[in-house]
């Protein structure tokens, strides 16, 4: 495919117990705020429900217009640490999104905030209902998709948020729920602004 070494899917990363056991934990388990939101005094509402966690210190223009910083859950933290492992890349934030059924959806965007800084390296896992990742590159027509399925984790290199844009469309048929967690590593501003 087109997008090469920039996107890399690592199936089965965890079977399907660990998965059922982490998808039922993380619905439950975490604090769901609505997805009704106010920035700039225009109201909208976000396609699907979020929830931002960050070690101490960590500021993010897009979770802090929109989303309070909480601190790691235990469950949280245990699969940041596999992750880390598997990837020997540390992880200081993650955004987890809960899509309640076919009809949430993430727009086309790329990850690619000052604070990730140059070379944006983001790993995503899924849980639950199996929906399309979809990508198109920012100049030419080339697009494609692959499907992400409960225990996947999908590792984005830094190029691919510098040439491609991604999304996760509506699905009709999708009846399930989905949840997805993006672990970033957010610059801390003291080190973004010096020099
Ligand atoms: O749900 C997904 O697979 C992607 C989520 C995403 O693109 C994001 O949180 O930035
Ligand atoms: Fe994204």
């Amino acid at each position: 495919m087109a997008h090469g070494s920039e996107l890399e899917i690592i199936e089965d990363f965890y079977d399907a117990a660990e998965c059922e056991r982490i998808y039922r934990r993380l619905l439950h388990e975490q604090d769901w705020p609505d997805n009704r939101y106010t920035v700039a005094g225009r109201q909208f509402t976000l396609p699907r429900l979020q929830t931002w966690h960050a070690d101490p210190g960590i500021r993010y223009s897009y979770s802090n217009n929109l989303l309070q910083t909480r601190s790691w859950t235990p469950l949280l933290s245990e699969i940041r640490t596999q992750i880390e492992s598997a990837l020997n890349f540390s992880f200081n934030s993650v955004l987890v999104n809960l899509y309640r059924d076919g009809n949430d959806y993430v727009g086309w965007h790329s990850d690619n905030e000052p604070e990730l800084g140059e070379q944006p390296f983001i790993a995503s896992l899924t849980f639950g209902a199996e929906r399309h990742f979809e990508f198109r590159h920012k100049q030419s027509s080339e697009n494609g998709r692959v499907l992400l399925r409960s225990g996947t984790l999908l590792v984005m290199q830094p190029n691919f948020q510098h040439h491609w844009l991604h999304s996760v469309p509506i699905d009709q048929n999708v009846m399930e729920g989905r949840i997805n967690l993006t672990f970033r590593k957010v610059i801390p501003a003291s080190n973004c602004f010096s020099n």
